[in-house]
């Protein structure tokens, strides 16, 4: 039986001696979008290049569809590809650039893909124009459509909406969502905005330093992180120095004891991190057990939230996220006590020095 969708195993590769991928391991069901994030320089476009073929992994082998592609030329691998400096050509018109790739069909089935395109992303009213007469949106949007106006077995995107400001972005991120539900085409999308991958992909893979960290769902990843690395990419993580005192009971450096609901999965004696989401701490201007006391440094109103930045007594910054509910904001460097939800703690080993 042939392995549907697009597959990455145990990819490595090295430039000039120096290796960026590390045993790469994922894979992209049939007809669903995978989002890569990670910081700057941890391999994501490497990865992209190697399933486009623009460059062979050392090691490793990536199928599509059952396809063996790693010896394929690019030419012949049947892939769209959408990039963040797309390059339209000016020209030509709208249609004539969605049409550029079609030149071996018949000129009636030519017309009916195009138009078929067009209306896919909502451009049939600019079919004529030339690129440079649209915006940078509906560019990207022409650009969507060349990539799929050949039938591609799969659709690779870099950083795809990256030159396009915060609101184009997310009207864009909405029409991809919805035009996945048409199309339904096995995507791989590269970007380094978190929020972006979360709009857009059933599927997460969290890269750092040429190694994949965690591959999830946005709820998965963000509900249960696998590593603290990604548990602070992905939204904040408030971070707590703590000591392991009993099977579910922790001791923070400020002396701050705090009990568990579950067992932890460390001795007593260990040294971890413990770790909590801002919309996860309670906001109390009186001692409470089970809050930390810190120094109360500013708050920001979002909508109806509260974003509030504190400071430990050991230095370290948190932040919290609480309802916008009438009481009164405390006063710059008044003692406030936050208190983490026990249940929605994570716990990591502490970080080798
Ligand atoms: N052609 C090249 N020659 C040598 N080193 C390269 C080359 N391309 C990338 N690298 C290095 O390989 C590593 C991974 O690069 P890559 O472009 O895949 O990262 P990225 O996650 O896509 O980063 P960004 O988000 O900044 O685009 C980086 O350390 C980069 O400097």
């Amino acid at each position: 039986m042939t392995e549907t969708g697009l597959w990455i195993s145990d990819v490595n590769h090295s430039y000039e001696g120096k290796q960026v991928l590390h045993g790469v391991n994922f894979n992209v069901p049939a007809g669903k979008v995978v989002a890569l994030l990670g910081p700057s320089g941890c391999g994501k476009s490497t990865i992209l290049r190697a399933i486009a073929g623009l460059i062979v992994p050392d090691q490793g082998r990536i199928t599509l569809d059952g396809r063996d592609l790693t010896r394929v030329a690019v030419r012949d691998r049947k892939l769209g590809m959408v990039f963040q400096n797309f390059a339209l050509f000016s020209h030509m018109t709208v249609a004539e650039n969605i049409a550029y790739g079609l030149a071996g069909l018949p000129k009636a089935e030519r017309v009916a893909r195009v138009e078929r395109l067009l209306d896919l992303v909502r451009l049939r009213p600019f079919a004529a124009r030339f690129p440079p007469r649209l915006s940078g949106g509906q560019q990207q949007r022409v650009a969507v459509a060349r990539a799929l106006a050949t039938d591609p077995a799969a659709l690779l995107m870099d950083e795809p909406f990256g030159a396009l400001d915060r609101a184009l972005r997310s009207e864009l991120q909405a029409e991809l969502v919805r035009m996945q539900e048409d199309v339904g085409i096995t995507t791989v999308m590269v970007t380094h905005d978190q929020e972006e991958a979360q709009a857009v992909a059933e599927q997460l893979v969290v890269m750092n330093e040429g190694r994949v960290e965690q591959v999830g769902s946005p709820e998965e990843i963000y509900d249960n992180p696998a590593s603290l690395f990604v548990n602070g990419f992905i939204g904040h993580a408030n971070r707590i120095p703590a000591t392991v005192t009993g099977p579910s009971r922790l001791k923070a450096r400020d002396e701050t004891e705090l009990g568990f609901n579950r067992a932890l999965n460390f001795r007593p004696g260990s040294e971890i991190v413990v770790t909590c989401r801002p919309e996860d701490l309670a906001l109390s201007t009186r001692p409470e057990q089970g809050a930390f006391a810190a120094r109360f440094d500013r708050a920001v109103m979002m909508g109806p939230l509260l974003n509030i930045e504190a400071t430990l007594p050991e230095g370290s910054q948190f932040k919290a996220q609480v309802p916008r509910d009438g009481t009164a904001r405390p006063d710059r460097g008044q003692t406030i006590w936050l208190r983490p939800n026990p249940a929605r703690l994570q716990v990591f080993p502490a970080p080798q020095a």
